[in-house]
């Protein structure tokens, strides 16, 4: 039997058929606004109560934002962070500023893989790490999309290295059905997107688990919300194109 990683999010550990098999690099894929960071921090802190070490990599948000952002659902990972199973890899300010100095992980430069993937390496190892967020890994090849798929399979080594499963955020635009490009989608394990349509006047959200390497899955798009305890996802509902159906 295939051992899985719970994501304790309500209703998405259903539609994977109870949870995400372990080790496996999902790619968790979306617009802008559609929850994509609320779920992968939800996936470490969950993991944080079932004591499972993790760590985040910023890419995208000041390491201090990503702390206040979970704190507003209830996340609070500072005991986590003392106690050495969480952390926080800074790979967004460089280094530069007051509050940047207090970081334990800084990636001085992020547009180096070679050095993120070794500040990772240290993260990982220090904390024991069993999940991995990285936020976002599109920022990796935004200027370059030629080398996104090397950039996936370096971090695919490290991170497989250490038997961590791994959620890796991937921005894409409003109008655009992939889910990152193909070097990314087929390196990928795991997709699993999450839209937002606009249905008579109102935006509705939906999750979907196109692939999911190890196991069986809903094929069905699944409604979800963002409440203040994070993101509930509706196993039992399904989205039309129009609609929601009950
Ligand atoms: N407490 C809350 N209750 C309900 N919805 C919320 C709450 N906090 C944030 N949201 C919703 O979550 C959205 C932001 O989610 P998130 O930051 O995860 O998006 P994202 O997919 O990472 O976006 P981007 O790629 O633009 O960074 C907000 O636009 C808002 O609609």
């Amino acid at each position: 039997m295939v051992e899985r990683v719970k994501t304790g999010i309500p209703g998405f550990d259903e539609i994977l058929n109870g949870g995400i098999p372990k080790r496996n690099v999902v790619l968790l894929s979306g617009g802008p606004g559609t929850g994509k960071t609320i779920m992968a921090s939800q996936f470490l802190w969950n993991g944080l109560q079932m004591g499972e070490p993790g760590v985040y990599v910023a890419l995208e948000e000041h390491p201090v934002q990503v702390r206040v952002n979970m704190k507003q659902f209830g996340w609070d990972v500072k005991q986590y962070e003392q106690q050495g199973v969480f952390a926080v890899v800074d790979a967004f300010t460089g280094g530069i500023g007051e509050a940047a100095k207090r970081e334990k992980y800084v990636v001085k430069d992020p547009t180096d893989v070679g050095e993120l993937v070794d500040v990772l390496r240290t993260a990982l190892k220090d904390v024991n790490a069993m999940r991995v967020v990285i936020d976002s890994v599109s920022t990796l090849y935004l200027t370059k999309p030629s080398v996104a798929r090397s950039v996936i399979m370096s971090l695919k080594k490290v991170l497989s290295g250490t038997g961590t499963t791994s959620i890796l955020v991937s921005q894409v635009s409003v109008t655009e059905r992939g889910f990152g490009g193909p070097g990314v989608e087929h390196a990928a394990d795991g997709i699993v997107r999450l839209d937002l349509d606009e249905v008579d006047g109102e935006l509705i959200r939906s999750v979907i688990v196109w692939k999911m390497r190890g196991t069986s899955h809903s094929l069905k798009r699944h409604p979800f919300e963002i409440t203040d305890k994070g993101i509930v996802i509706y196993p039992d509902k399904v989205v039309k194109t129009r609609g929601v159906v009950g």
